[in-house]
């Protein structure tokens, strides 16, 4: 299982120790940075996060910004993303379950190295349920993807802000 990992200047001591953690309970990380305390737009490490994610490169990804917000909103741009800010066990493990979330974003300025490496561990472990219910929404998350980036495409005011 490979898993894909990245972060802003924000995130960046927090994925370390996240990196280190997964390694250590033998998980293969393709970490695409940032290496550095450098600022670095958190949109273009969260690109490379979910194109490895989409092209089956790697079975899920997280990336690891200021709060996560900015990150999951990036991630959730993303066709073929779907992406939560995971700041509890029971998030990190339901929105696999029930949502077939495949990018966890965590807040290094609000949660802790250890309680991060929890809520990665929940969120790998976790498995999309096979219940109808649940399997009809996510199919509706994907039809939405479609459908409404067509419309608003489509429209004048699409045009004029994209
Ligand atoms: O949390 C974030 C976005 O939701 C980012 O990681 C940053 O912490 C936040 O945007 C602040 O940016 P700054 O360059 O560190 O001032």
């Amino acid at each position: 299982m490979i898993v894909a990992i990245g972060s802003d200047h924000a995130g960046y001591p927090l994925k370390a120790h996240i990196v280190e953690a997964m390694t250590a309970g033998g998980i293969e990380i393709t970490d695409f940075g940032s290496y550095t305390p450098e600022p670095v737009d958190f949109p273009d490490v969260a690109r490379l996060v979910c194109d490895a994610v989409r092209e089956g490169r790697a079975f899920r990804g997280i990336m690891v910004c200021g709060t996560g917000v900015g990150a999951a909103i990036a991630a959730n741009k993303i066709p073929g993303i779907r992406s939560a800010v995971g700041h509890d066990s029971y998030s990190a493990v339901q929105c696999v379950e029930h949502d077939d979330v495949n990018v966890l974003c965590i807040g290094a300025q609000i949660v802790g190295p250890t309680l991060a490496a929890a809520y990665v561990t929940a969120f790998l472990g976790a498995e999309f349920s096979t219940e109808p219910h649940f399997r009809r929404r996510v199919e509706k998350l994907h039809a939405l993807e479609r459908t409404a980036a067509m419309e608003w495409l489509a429209s004048e005011d699409g045009l004029k802000k994209s």
